[in-house]
């Protein structure tokens, strides 16, 4: 359950549910936190219910990136380096962080001008709804992890959560690795802001790091993005909608879908925090010609410009 080599296709919802309770023991957050286990799983049941059936945005997902959050954690040993608070942000964060995903992406909600596009003012429609659901599981009593915490302690933690859910938008990509970057040659662990930027890297590593799985646990992931990408273009052909390029299936095929997201997108992400961390074993790209680079960073620029 450590290493990014688990396989989540062999386990059932019901078992990853125990899985997750599973991570939350193994970081000593029950204890630490007093969380009755009644409450854990009961928090956990609200989450899966939560998440929708659909291709791609689903409980499985919300697993994976939870997965590589609890790996990482492991992996970089940051239980020496953070406390608990931060950690319990991050995984809880992980958990909660595309919770009621309808299966259509921001520029979607903003052009089809949806309640959630209408209700967020077009800023961060999706992230700000997934948080928003979060805190309303936490809400009630019976599934509120943080009940036994301070006011101040869970003040902190939503502040966190907030944070790094916001994070995961990817028009926001580039702010954030820029701003990491920019600490990288003196990052401090006992500065808070320095921290808020790791936790937000985390958590963008975590959420796209399905390519850095075996192939057999990848490749069935890139199925159900494609089809869920496929469905949002067919529907916004329907509706007379600008169709988003990368989720045309007249354009798209898996290669060219890969190709540039990882060379431009999960490459360079992944390769900061290894900067960080050196434990972390991020092999080079292989180089390719010029022109190819050219023409995949133009459609990177286009993927995740602005709508
Ligand atoms: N092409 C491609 N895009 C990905 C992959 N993994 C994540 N993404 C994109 O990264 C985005 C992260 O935020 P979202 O979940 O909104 O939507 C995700 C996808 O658009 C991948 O393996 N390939
Ligand atoms: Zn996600």
């Amino acid at each position: 359950l450590k290493t990014p080599t688990f396989d989540n296709w062999q386990w059932e919802d019901a078992e990853i549910m125990v899985l997750l309770q599973v991570m939350y023991t193994d970081l000593d957050f029950i204890s630490t936190f007093n969380i009755e286990l009644d409450v854990m799983q009961q928090f956990l049941y609200e989450v899966y219910r939560r998440y929708n059936n659909i291709p791609f945005h689903n409980f499985k997902h919300c697993f994976c990136v939870t997965q590589m959050m609890y790996g990482l954690i492991w992996l970089t040993d940051l239980r020496s380096k953070m406390d608990s608070i931060d950690l319990l942000i991050m995984l809880t964060s992980a958990v909660c962080h595309d919770l009621d995903h309808t299966g259509y992406n921001n520029a979607y909600q903003i052009n089809a001008r949806t309640e959630l596009a209408l209700r967020y003012n077009d800023i961060s429609p999706l992230e700000n709804h997934h948080c928003a659901v979060a805190f309303e599981i936490l809400e009630k009593t019976e599934s509120n992890i943080f009940r036994n915490l301070s006011t101040e302690q869970f003040k902190r933690i939503r502040e966190g959560i907030i944070k790094c859910i916001l994070a995961t938008d990817m028009t926001r990509h580039t702010e954030i690795l820029n701003k990491f970057k920019a600490l990288l040659p003196v990052f401090d662990f006992s500065n808070k802001d320095n921290r808020d930027v790791l936790m937000m890297i985390m958590i963008k590593v975590s959420d796209i790091s399905n390519e850095a799985r075996p192939m057999d646990v990848a490749e069935p992931w890139l199925d159900c993005l494609l089809q869920e990408f496929f469905n949002q273009s067919d529907m916004e052909k329907l509706e007379g909608l600008p169709v988003t390029p990368f989720m045309d299936r007249d354009k798209v095929t898996k290669p060219s879908s890969q190709t540039g997201f990882i060379r431009f997108v999960l490459f360079p992400l992944f390769i900061e925090l290894a900067n960080l961390f050196p434990c972390l074993e991020v092999r080079k790209f292989p180089d390719e010609n010029l022109s190819d680079i050219q023409s995949l960073k133009s459609s990177v620029a286009l993927t995740y410009s602005k709508v």
